[in-house]
């Protein structure tokens, strides 16, 4: 599903925050990214979901180089992937509904299709009964899941989750990892980045942890470069 081949990223300024990091995550699968503040997790995120591009190196995602993947293509790009935010980064202003709803209306949904596909999305993260709150109205992990139901109503084959519990009690971390796990049970790939060292090892899913930018453990199968 996803590759990296001896992956580089130097920021404006001079920061290379990736140095050279090469893994591959097969279709299917359900890992975690981890490493301490600063060491390139994000930045790998951004990297697959085009919000930054790579300084050298490649990325194939569903066998498509990602580097040939012109700007204007961004947004059919990122329709294979949902993506989570520790902030959420939701719509104050607007209900549960219509926070969900967004991404279909984005892509074109027709308006008949839309109530069914935001309440199936609803039913999975369990807030069927709060389509007509605001976010502020929900607590911290309602929250996460109007975002995590957000990135799912596409129903995307990646879900790239960055520090998803960040903000949660570890009762509720639990909760949300274990709402990753179903989606990944019905064949979604998952790529999780967090600092819960604890969460993780119970969760038993490989791991791949960044030191500075490069990779110093990686459970998953390193790649040969192509
Ligand atoms: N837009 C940017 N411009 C310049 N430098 C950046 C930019 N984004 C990140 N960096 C730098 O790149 C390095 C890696 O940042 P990144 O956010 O990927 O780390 P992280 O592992 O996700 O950290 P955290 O756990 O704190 O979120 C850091 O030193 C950071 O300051």
């Amino acid at each position: 599903m996803i590759e990296f081949h001896h992956v580089f990223k130097r920021y404006q300024g001079g920061h290379e925050a990736l140095k050279g990091v090469s893994f591959g995550l097969p279709r299917g699968e359900m890992a975690f990214l981890t490493g301490h503040s600063g060491a390139g997790k994000s930045t790998l995120l951004k990297l697959i979901a085009l919000m930054e591009r790579p300084t050298r190196g490649q990325i194939i995602l569903d066998d498509i180089n990602i580097s040939n993947v012109k700007d204007r293509q961004i947004p059919y790009h990122r329709r294979k992937i949902g993506m989570i935010f520790q902030d959420h980064r939701l719509l104050f202003d607007r209900t549960v509904y219509d926070n969900v709803a967004l991404p279909l209306i984005i892509a074109g949904v027709a308006d008949r299709d839309i109530p069914k596909r935001v309440r199936a999305a609803l039913d999975k993260v369990g807030l069927l009964n709060k389509e007509k709150q605001l976010p502020i109205e929900l607590s911290g992990g309602e929250q996460q899941r109007v975002g995590i139901a957000r990135a799912v109503v596409n129903k995307p084959p990646l879900l790239l989750a960055d520090e998803p519990t960040g903000n949660l009690d570890p009762e509720l971390s639990q909760d949300i990892m274990s709402l990753f796990e179903q989606f990944n049970q019905v064949g979604v790939s998952v790529l999780i980045a967090s600092h819960d060292l604890g969460l993780i090892a119970r969760m038993k899913h490989p791991l791949i942890t960044l030191k500075e930018g490069r990779t110093i453990r990686n459970e998953l199968a390193e790649v040969d470069f192509a």
